[in-house]
């Protein structure tokens, strides 16, 4: 399988690059570095990467336009506005969109959502440390986690913390006053994301056109 790699400038697509270097079952089939690259993209490949930003997504699906080149989105952050025709452009193609593709975020998930629904009394607190220079808002990793604990008239707060060059660390915490429990997935390298995006694109590689996320894989 020949990948084409939208993004490829940045932290993850850097690592995406070297990983599919050494993958003996994925060629390269193109690296669009940054935005500057894109209107001359040709892309020579069998599926596309993307992780660089919203309008840079956007920016994306219009060139692939006239192509049914399958779609891994990593990119996070969309509006619903941007969400609704990545949803509509699923009827097109294969996209799988994932806001966390570290192999372990599944399973810390359903971990969570497991306890918060054995504990409905505790406080529930979702936490992340990031990259200084990324968002202050809160990530799609935390967005995720905050939408699966959440329930009627209850949502989870927030911790929102920003240190260095941080991979990222995802914490939930069940606060049951006398008591607490803590769930942390630490990622050390911005390859464990690689590692899962291209996990993804081998499953997603020959599906039929929908819109997919990585509990499909699962
Ligand atoms: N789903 C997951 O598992 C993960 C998701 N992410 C997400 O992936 C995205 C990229 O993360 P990261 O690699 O750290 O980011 P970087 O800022 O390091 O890289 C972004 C890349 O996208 C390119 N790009 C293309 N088009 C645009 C555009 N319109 N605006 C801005 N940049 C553009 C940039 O190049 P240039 O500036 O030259 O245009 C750069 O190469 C983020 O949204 C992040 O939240 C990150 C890690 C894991
Ligand atoms: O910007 C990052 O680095 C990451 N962003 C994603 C998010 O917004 O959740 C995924 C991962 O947590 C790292």
């Amino acid at each position: 399988m020949r990948i084409v790699v939208h993004g490829a400038n940045g932290k993850v697509g850097q690592e995406l690059l070297a990983q599919i270097d050494e993958a003996p079952d994925i060629a390269l089939g193109e690296a669009i570095g940054g935005r500057s690259d894109l209107p001359s993209a040709r892309f020579a490949g069998d599926l596309v990467v993307d992780f660089s930003a919203p309008t840079g997504t956007l920016a994306l699906l219009e060139s692939l336009r006239g192509t049914e080149l399958p779609l891994v989105i990593g990119t996070t952050g969309f509006d619903d506005s941007v969400r609704a025709q990545i949803e509509a452009e699923a009827q097109r193609r294969p996209i799988l969109i994932a806001a966390n593709f570290t192999l372990g975020f599944e399973p810390f998930r359903h971990a969570a959502i497991q306890l918060a629904r054995a504990l409905p009394q505790a406080r529930i607190i979702v936490g992340e440390v990031y990259k200084a220079d990324k968002k202050p808002a809160a990530s799609g990793t935390t967005q995720q986690l905050v939408a699966d604990l959440s329930t009627p008239g209850h949502t989870p707060d927030t911790e929102i913390g920003r240190v260095g060059d941080t991979p990222g660390i995802n914490t939930v915490t069940l606060d049951l006053g006398v008591c607490r429990i803590d769930l942390t997935m630490t990622v050390r390298s911005r390859a464990a994301y690689a590692a899962g995006a291209l996990a993804a694109a081998r499953w997603l590689h020959g599906r039929p056109p929908g819109l997919y996320s990585n509990s499909d894989m699962f």
